[in-house]
């Protein structure tokens, strides 16, 4: 086996694609077939270098005095506010390689000569901007208009705002040098382009959810797991200290008229989907910088649907069914759910490279679970998409007025409890405010990152209506009467948790979307090296996830109607609560390589991530 020259965490200098300019790296690793070094440059990035292109530090001259790059990324701070650069372009006082001979005249031309590099730019939404800024130190206020904001790239994979075509103005005549310099500023572009658009799969260390025998797991698990909670809560004592009531066979539970009737639900919402109401957005850009469309029709849906449950329950159709038969449909959703992810592994090993999701790996069992494809669309219709927000979140809110409708029946009520009043009103609002902001859901990781499988599949499709509604579900067969004053508590903690959730979540959206909106001038942000900032105060200078601290009191605020009696209303604040702290070291993960310093740096200002104080 040949030998290697540098051992992993050894700081060298290591080649710039296309230009002779060395930065410092640390050797992250070494693949002994493809002789190839994994190297992370100063800002984060990583790249594969050959050994030729790896130099040890001391075969460098230091200049005296001279402000050296270290990464790609430049130092702002030495920068002349004229000049614009690239990554094969030489800072100020860069030190020389000394092999290189041209590369010198180069530099020396570079002296007389400015050339303006501007990426051609692709904008997430609205006008943010792709910047390559090597610095990520200084905070700024979001008013104070930012300068060279067209000279700026990103290297990451992950970004989806990434510009890789340049186009160079000359200011000055000289037209020899011009051409030197157009050369290597094309080829380095084109170098980018290549790594940029690369999907490359995720090496096994990578994989999330505890890798294969995690994902595994959990697709066999979590089914159980729900038709025992279902069946716990169905007890009369749904004490979690008694013994667990066996699970029904398969058959017992299947029932084909009401495959039937869940087969009738989701065609129903596919008819709403296609409706060619509400206004077309793109999506963020994908990895070849095409620009998906989509239409915002969610919150009609919704509307269209209350009105067909109105008609029909004026009809006088026997809602009670849904209740009755509550168990015979989870189990026709999932076996939906089964069938539909095998479609959908089917037809992601015909799709094209870049249509796949950078989550995948090329691990059969993992691929099937985290989605191979990122977009799956038959024509228009973009099947994850419309599963995240229309049968599963919408059948949820039909489902909590089913129980509060077979509460009425079952205890004998003419109107429903104050507890089951409070549960269906939050989770409404829930609900419609996620079909009102349907928008957001474009930037979200499930849409950018994660591709459609089993995973999202069964979530959107079972998780979200079975146990989403699983306080009304409790409420039915254990009745708890809430005194006005409690009542208030909640309600205030509901709306604390809400302007928490919406003020964050907005914050967000509007700054992603226009990070010049005078609204939030008064914002403080870090600069990063892909072009988008980050804030710093307001809702995200609190902790850094303010959005999920909101959800997570929300959340608690559905459970507390149900009382103190048994803690299984509080299951789903204890799973969301980990969904959330697992999510955030996902994000957590994916923000630290897409910003690098400027995210630890964000990191060391705002210290707690979900919980203030505590985590
Ligand atoms: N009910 C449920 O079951 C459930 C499950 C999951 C999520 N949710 C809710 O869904 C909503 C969306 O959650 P999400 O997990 O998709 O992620 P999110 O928290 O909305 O977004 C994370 C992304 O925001 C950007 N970001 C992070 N810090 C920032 C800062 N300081 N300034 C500007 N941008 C920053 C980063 O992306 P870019 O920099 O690339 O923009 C990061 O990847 C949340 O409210 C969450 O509570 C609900
Ligand atoms: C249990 C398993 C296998 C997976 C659970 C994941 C799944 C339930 C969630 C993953 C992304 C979530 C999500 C929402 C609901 C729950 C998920 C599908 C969301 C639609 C809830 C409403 C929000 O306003 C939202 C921002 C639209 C959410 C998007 C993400």
């Amino acid at each position: 086996m040949p030998s290697r020259k540098f051992a992993d965490g050894e700081v060298v200098r290591g080649r710039w694609p296309g230009s002779s300019l060395y930065y410092e790296v640390e050797i992250l690793s070494h693949d002994s077939t493809s002789q190839l070094y994994t190297v992370k440059y100063k800002d984060g990035t990583e790249l594969e270098l050959k050994e030729n292109d790896i130099k040890p530090l001391t075969s460098f001259r230091q200049r005296k005095g001279g402000s050296t790059s270290s990464s790609p990324s430049r130092r702002r701070g030495s920068r002349s506010r004229s000049r614009s650069r690239s990554p094969g372009r030489p800072p100020k006082n860069a030190r020389r390689s000394a092999s290189a001979s041209h590369q010198a005249n180069i530099k020396e031309a570079r002296r007389e000569v400015e050339v303006k590099l501007t990426p051609l730019i692709l904008k997430p939404f609205g006008n943010s901007i792709s910047r390559y800024n090597g610095e990520p130190e200084h905070t700024e206020r979001n008013d104070v208009p930012h300068k060279n904001t067209q000279e700026k790239f990103n290297l990451s994979q992950e970004s989806s705002y990434i510009s890789t075509q340049y186009s160079l103005r000359p200011r000055r005549e000289e037209v020899k040098l011009k051409e030197i310099d157009s050369k290597e500023e094309k080829f380095i572009a084109k170098e980018l382009a290549v790594r940029t658009f690369e999907v490359t799969p995720i090496r096994a260390k990578d994989l999330e959810f505890g890798g294969v025998p995690g994902v595994f797991l959990i697709m066999f698990g979590l089914p159980v797991f729900l038709f025992l909670l279902l069946l716990i809560c169905k007890q009369k004592d749904p004490s979690l200290l008694n013994f667990p009531p066996p699970l029904p066979a398969l058959y017992e539970l299947w029932e084909t008229r009401v495959f039937g009737v869940y087969l009738l639900w989701f065609l129903i919402q596919v008819l709403f989907y296609l409706l060619p109401i509400g206004k077309v957005v793109e999506g963020t850009p994908l990895i070849d910088g095409r620009r998906l469309k989509y239409r915002l029709n969610g919150f009609y849906a919704f509307i269209l649907t209350s009105a067909v449950i109105g008609a029909s329950l004026f009809q006088g159709v026997e809602f009670h069914y849904v209740y009755s038969h509550f168990l015979q449909f989870a189990l026709g959703a999932t076996v939906f759910c089964v069938v539909l992810s095998v479609y959908l592994y089917m037809r992601s090993l015909k799709a094209p490279r870049n249509d796949l999701s950078p989550a995948s790996s090329g691990n059969a069992v993992y691929d099937f679970f985290i989605g191979r494809e990122l977009n799956p669309r038959i024509g228009t219709f973009d099947l994850k998409y419309f599963c995240e927000l229309r049968p599963g979140l919408i059948g949820w809110v039909v489902i909590n007025l089913v129980m509060l409708l077979a509460e009425m029946k079952i205890q004998d009520r003419a109107v429903p409890s104050l507890a089951m009043i409070l549960v269906n009103s939050f989770q409404l609002l829930y609900v419609v405010d996620a079909l009102w902001n349907e928008e957001a859901l474009l930037t979200t990781m499930d849409i950018i990152h994660d591709g459609f499988g089993f995973m999202l599949a069964f979530g959107d499709l079972v998780w979200v209506p079975f146990i989403y509604s699983f306080q009304a579900f409790y409420l039915v067969s254990h009745p708890n009467e809430v005194s006005w004053p409690m009542a208030s508590l909640i309600i205030v903690l509901k709306l604390c948790g809400y302007v928490i959730f919406r003020g964050a979540n907005s914050q967000k959206n509007a700054f992603r979307k226009n990070p010049s909106d005078p609204k939030l001038a008064h914002l403080k942000t870090i600069h990063t090296s892909t072009g988008k900032n980050l804030l710093v105060s307001g809702w995200w200078g609190f902790v850094r996830h303010p959005n999920y601290l909101g959800d997570l009191i929300m959340a608690l605020a559905w459970s507390l109607p149900c009382g103190f009696n048994h803690i299984l209303p509080y299951f789903y604040v204890i799973y969301f609560t980990m969904l959330l702290v697992h999510r955030e070291a996902r994000d957590e993960y994916h923000c630290k390589k897409k910003y690098g310093v400027a995210w630890e740096k964000y990191c060391q200002r705002v210290p707690y991530r979900i919980f203030p104080y505590i985590y």
